[in-house]
């Protein structure tokens, strides 16, 4: 299968693992016989720097006819001191906006070699399985006004939802948690919040057409709590955007890394972009020591979700696995007896698992 990639690397260590990406998905090209044409196009940063916007016209032109896109991650101190409504951040939440990507889902993985490594018990850890479901593009991140106003002596934000996009967004979560464990956790605010209150009414109103799905209120604040002292009672969590972007980052935890996280953000219609939960990481930039696998693990949720390629998704996962279970770990990663490689060494860690197991795959057929 011929395909086109859109590549956003962005900012920081957004371009060291977008290379990552990219030899990952070359690599499972030419195992499979796909031909994957990729091409970049700036955003965030490196877009304000080169066109002086953070999303330039030929980028959402480019994103808007591909087959799926990824991104690496935008921002840093170099574009701090800018007016807030041009900064690097706005180009990612332009094109999430521009493309319509309501949802955001990020699954919260824990994987064995990992475990002990989490600053939680790993009794606590073990068997933690949990997709948060974000809503992407409505909330505070997008409401208006928002300004200094009296003269700068005072600020404001907007939280504003439509109930249809709330709608759309817990709909998501039920047909997801109809696919999983049939739990789902909504979160929210709703003894302080009007916004809140709503989103409750609505998640009530569509647990009638789920009476499979068994459905669970829960205040952010206990939430963040529960998260960390008692993650397996979880499986699907619906949140609204601010909250599902500071939940997510905590339940990395889990996990052992922030570097472990991918994520999906679409559409109904199934298109696509594929991010790392993370940031650019200024403080680790221009290193070599990223960890490239929430990155590596995102293009393999594009393979499955974007290009139906179920099976080279799997492939890409079993290949991280098995170079945590070899001992490969980056500096933000412990592993018992490990080996602590760089971004370009654990890359090819993974990279040598797909060919190797293609490898033993082909040798196994042929005496089959
Ligand atoms: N999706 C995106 O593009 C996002 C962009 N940002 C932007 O990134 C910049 C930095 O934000 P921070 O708050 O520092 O969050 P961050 O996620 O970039 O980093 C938080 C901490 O996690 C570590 N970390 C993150 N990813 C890692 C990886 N792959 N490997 C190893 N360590 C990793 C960093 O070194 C840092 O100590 C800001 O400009 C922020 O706005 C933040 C979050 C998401
Ligand atoms: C620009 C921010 C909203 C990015 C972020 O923190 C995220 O999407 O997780
Ligand atoms: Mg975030």
């Amino acid at each position: 299968m011929n395909k086109q990639i859109i590549l956003l690397p962005g900012d920081g260590i957004g371009k060291e693992i977008m290379e990552s990406a990219k030899y990952v998905l070359n690599t499972v090209a030419s195992e499979f016989g796909h031909r994957f044409t990729f091409h970049s196009h700036a955003i965030g940063g490196d877009a304000i720097d080169q066109y002086g916007t953070p999303l330039p016209d030929d980028t959402i032109n480019a994103c808007e006819q591909a087959d799926a896109i990824l991104l690496g991650a935008v921002g840093g101190k170099k574009w701090e001191a800018l007016p807030g409504n041009i900064r690097p951040e706005q180009g990612l939440l332009g094109i999430r906006k521009k493309l319509g990507l309501f949802a955001n889902l990020r699954p919260i993985q824990g994987f064995a070699p990992l475990l002990h490594a989490s600053p939680l018990k790993e009794e606590v850890v073990n068997g933690s399985d949990i997709l948060i479901i974000r809503e992407l593009t409505g909330g505070l991140y997008f409401g208006k006004p928002s300004e200094r106003i009296k003269d700068g002596k005072a600020v404001v934000d907007t939280l504003y939802y439509e109930r249809s996009e709330m709608e759309r967004i817990v709909e998501k979560a039920f047909e997801s948690a109809r696919l999983r464990r049939k739990h789902l956790t909504s979160v929210d605010k709703a003894n302080v919040l009007e916004s809140s209150r709503l989103w409750r009414e609505v998640v009530n109103e569509k647990s009638k057409e789920y009476p499979d799905v068994t459905v669970e209120h829960m205040l952010v604040d206990a939430a963040a709590m529960k998260l960390i002292t008692a993650p397996t009672q979880f499986d699907v969590i619906v949140t609204e955007n601010l909250f599902g972007d500071i939940l997510s980052d905590e339940a990395s935890v889990l996990t052992g890394s922030l570097g472990m996280l991918p994520s999906a953000s679409i559409r109904s219609d199934g298109v696509g972009l594929y991010e790392p939960v993370h940031g650019s990481a200024p403080d680790i930039a221009g290193k070599g020591i990223a960890n490239p696998l929430g990155m590596i693990l995102s293009a393999a949720l594009m393979l499955r979700h974007s290009l139906q390629m179920e099976e080279e998704a799997n492939e890409i996962e079993e290949a991280v696995r098995a170079c945590l279970e070899q001992g490969y770990h980056t500096a933000d990663l412990s592993v018992k007896n490990g080996k602590q490689v760089g971004t370009k060494e654990m890359t090819e860690a993974v990279v040598e698992n797909i060919t190797t197991k293609s490898v033993s795959d082909s040798i196994c057929s042929t005496y089959a």
